[in-house]
């Protein structure tokens, strides 16, 4: 049987987390690192781990398959993890074209929505560099790469139409701290995990404001409803939305001390601007840009989804936090 070939595009936490599940798990296989900044790859090729993101993490990976060169990357694998902020996708898949990612399985660990095309992963790269939909797939569920680094007990979701293809895929993850769990719903569970940011910024907005747990728990359990409301309408499938995957992923994001996105709610809460608050983490909050993306894409669907329209009115119309919230909290029970 052939060894797999894993490429991570991408060398922010995240990147850096999985690629420590890859190491650590016990199945045959090569791993390929892209990253954009070379004085972290000179770094890592030295001694052996990441300086910017979880940077106590021993990653052993040989030399030659740490690059800049993306084409070079990808070229090697089999697998290419996608596991940059949705933002920047666009620019780094700059030089990447269809034909390169011919055959291939697309692996998307982004949560977030591609600025511009208002699409997610795997809709963007089917569309956009003609990945058949059975060749895409996504992972997914509530796990923290700074749980990774200590080893914390984790669950993921690996989603693709064809089941075989995430349970082998998923057999490249599983170790003794992560256990996974695998889906057909692949665009279920794309927009939950989108969603799910935009929350943790309300839920970070709401606690910077001076709300308290009573609060938080109505506005989670009205987010999991509008999670609901909105994966049916765009993809109606039979799903449980109480799985890991949806409501694990909100509840984790919306509670724990390491959320990015809540953390980012909570400093426009107490009055930062977006722009002094994005400065003050060096960690991007993917709930800032989804939040647009949804108004733009729920035009067509027009679902019933109070809280993401609240967020958006403060992230990008500039209505007070406060007032914005005291009228979002007649809209919930
Ligand atoms: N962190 C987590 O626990 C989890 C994150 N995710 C998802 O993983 C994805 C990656 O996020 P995460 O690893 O947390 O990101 P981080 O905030 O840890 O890192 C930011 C990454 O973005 C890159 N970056 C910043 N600015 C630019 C730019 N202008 N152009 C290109 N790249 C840029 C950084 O590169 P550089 O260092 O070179 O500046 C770095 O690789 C997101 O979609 C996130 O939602 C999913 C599950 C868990
Ligand atoms: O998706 C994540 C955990 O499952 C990470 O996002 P947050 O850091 O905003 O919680």
């Amino acid at each position: 049987m052939m060894i797999p070939r894993v490429a991570m595009i991408g060398g922010g936490s995240w990147a850096t987390a999985v690629i420590k599940m890859l190491s650590d798990n016990l199945t045959q296989k090569e791993i390929y690192w892209w990253l954009r900044d070379t004085a972290s790859i000179a770094h890592l090729k030295q001694y052996k781990h990441n300086p910017k993101y979880l940077s106590s993490v021993e990653l052993r990976l040989p030399e030659n398959n740490i690059s800049a060169d993306i084409s070079q990357i990808i070229s090697q694998a089999d697998y290419i993890i996608l596991n940059v902020p949705a933002a920047f996708l666009k620019e780094t898949l700059s030089g990447v074209t269809p034909e390169m990612l011919a055959g291939k399985k697309i692996v998307s660990a982004i949560k977030g929505i591609v600025p511009d095309e208002n699409q997610i992963i795997g809709e963007f790269m089917h569309e956009k560099f003609k990945v058949p939909l059975e060749d895409i797939l996504v992972i997914s569920g509530p796990c923290h790469a700074e749980e990774v680094a200590l080893e914390k007990l984790s669950y993921l979701t690996i989603a693709s139409i064809n089941l075989e293809t995430a349970a082998s895929f998923s057999k490249l993850l599983n170790t003794r701290y992560i256990k996974t769990n695998i889906s057909d719903d692949i665009f279920g569970t794309e927009y939950a995990a989108v969603l799910k940011n935009i929350y943790a910024v309300a839920s970070g907005i709401c606690h910077g404001i001076g709300y308290g747990d009573n609060f938080q728990a109505v506005l989670i359990s009205n987010a999991i409803r509008e999670i609901k409301r909105f994966v049916e309408a765009v993809h109606p499938i039979s799903r449980d939305i109480k799985e890991s995957a949806y409501l694990g992923d909100l509840l984790v994001t919306a509670y724990s001390q390491f959320s990015r996105n809540r953390t980012f709610g909570n400093m426009i809460g107490k009055g930062y601007t977006v722009k002094s608050a994005q400065l003050e983490m060096n960690m991007i909050a993917e709930g800032y840009y989804a939040a647009s993306c949804m108004h733009v894409i729920n035009k067509k669907y027009k679902v019933e989804m109070p809280i993401c329209r609240a967020v958006y009115a403060i992230l990008y119309e500039r209505h007070s936090p406060q007032i914005e919230m005291a009228l979002l909290t007649e809209q919930l029970n």
